[in-house]
């Protein structure tokens, strides 16, 4: 059985690490890191690697073609077994793919600003967390760590990567939401937008690949007590928000100074909302995971 150290460390995100195994196959692994604010917490959530993981391995079963290559495999180190997946080697297309199903984030304040979102005018009068249907694909150019995504028109990805490219870019990140949120919300969640990575294969085909619709890739909201007109509460991530921004946590969200760590009790409720993310969208108990 290898350990990580055996295979090259190629790239490094917020909270997951990707490694070289092969000529043909990486490691993608997700990490139990949670950030907030734009910072990486201090704080670990335990059993979060391992819950976004087997969530992203629920949609894999459902959505092809895509990368996974196997999760449960002699290849992948006992150290990160259960958070990790194995997954072919893909040429990636440089597209943040992202879909949104309702107003909020970045598009909401694209709108409060011109009306439009990457360039789709939107009718006058929404607000935040208006439904948006149909959904609306609004690429963005990946940033560095630290900064936010850039949202682009289409016309832009059109120009980079050919009209081709980028309507089944499109088309596909639509038609993979779409299919979901409808799926989420027979499940009482509201999967309010979502970000795909799509790489192509040797055949020119176009594959889903990174993580995908994970609490990290997708907002979640809680479908009941769904309103428009203010911001929803994270599924998964509102009692970390509560508490950093609450006195308790003596922390100033618009100071440069890190965040406190978490106290106790905040960690466990935010471990125990992702394993019930993971229970009510896929009817599976997180207990039969890979341990
Ligand atoms: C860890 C932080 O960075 C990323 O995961 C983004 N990324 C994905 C790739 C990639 N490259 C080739 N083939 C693939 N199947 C993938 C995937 N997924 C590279 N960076």
């Amino acid at each position: 059985m290898p350990t990580l150290a055996d295979y090259q460390h190629v790239a490094r995100g917020k909270v997951r690490d990707l490694y070289d195994v092969d000529d043909e196959l990486l490691l993608f692994v997700a990490s139990d890191r949670i950030s907030a604010y734009d910072h990486i917490l201090s704080s670990e959530i335990p059993d979060k690697g391992r819950v976004l993981t087997a969530m992203s391995v629920f949609w894999f079963e459902r959505l092809t073609p895509n990368h996974l290559v196997a999760f449960d495999d002699p290849r992948i180190p006992a150290e990160v077994r259960g958070r990790a997946l194995l997954v072919r080697k893909l040429q990636m297309v440089d597209v943040e793919c992202v879909a949104r199903g309702y107003l909020t984030g970045s598009g909401m304040a694209d709108y409060q600003a011109t009306g439009a979102v990457c360039g789709i005018e939107l009718p006058v009068g929404l607000v935040e967390a208006s439904e948006l249907d149909p959904p609306i694909f609004t690429p963005a150019s990946k940033a560095e760590i630290g900064a936010h995504d850039e949202n682009v028109s289409f016309d832009v990805i059109a120009a980079k990567h050919g009209e081709e490219l980028a309507s089944k870019l499109r088309d596909r990140t639509i038609e993979l939401y779409s299919e979901a949120r409808a799926y989420a919300l027979t499940r009482g969640l509201i999967l309010a937008d979502t970000k795909f990575e799509f790489g192509l294969d040797a055949s020119g085909e176009l594959v889903l690949a990174d993580e995908v619709f994970t609490p990290d890739s997708s907002r979640y909201w809680p479908a009941e007590g769904y309103e428009p007109g203010r911001v929803q509460p994270s599924f998964d991530k509102q009692y970390v928000r509560d508490w950093l921004t609450s006195d308790a946590s003596g922390w100033d969200r618009k100071s440069d100074t890190p965040p406190p760590p978490l106290p106790a009790d905040v960690v466990e409720a935010t471990r125990n909302r992702y394993v019930e993310a993971y229970e009510r969208l896929t009817g599976r108990s997180f207990a039969d995971w890979l341990a």
